[in-house]
């Protein structure tokens, strides 16, 4: 061990330790090969990668009013949780989501995980 931070400062060096410290906390663009392994299973869930921009989309169709207003309530509720907020659209019974992450300008893990509270949700 020494001064520098013991057995990780060693091992990886105190480079790569000060780029783990400076994205703590710090929401990143998904990388081309987390994109791979979660696009996927967005896309057959009905979403889509919005053209000219990096976010994903999705359309959504309920009975009535009602029950979309419940389905942005619950949605809405557990986005003010997260701070993480969708742009949506409604009329009636549609509600159009989209979903981006400003802080980085582009998809990150907070939208798929909104993403993934939102199927959860709207599920029959
Ligand atoms: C200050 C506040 O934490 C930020 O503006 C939050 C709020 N809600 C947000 N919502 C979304 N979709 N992306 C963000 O980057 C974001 N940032």
């Amino acid at each position: 061990m020494n001064i520098s931070g013991g057995f990780a400062a060693d091992v990886a060096g105190p480079a790569l330790i000060s780029v783990f410290i400076l994205q703590a906390g710090k929401v990143h663009r998904l990388s081309p090969e987390e994109r791979g392994e979660l696009l996927p299973n967005l896309r057959a869930a009905g979403w889509v990668e919005v053209e000219g921009r990096d976010a994903i989309y999705k359309e959504f169709l309920f009975k009535d009013f009602n029950q979309a207003f419940g389905f942005m309530t619950r949605v809405g509720l557990q986005a003010e949780k997260m701070d993480h907020h969708p742009e949506w659209f409604n009329v009636y019974n549609k509600v159009h989501v989209t979903l981006s992450t400003h802080d980085c300008s582009g998809l990150s893990h907070r939208d798929v995980t909104l993403a993934g509270f939102i199927e959860q949700v709207a599920a029959p």
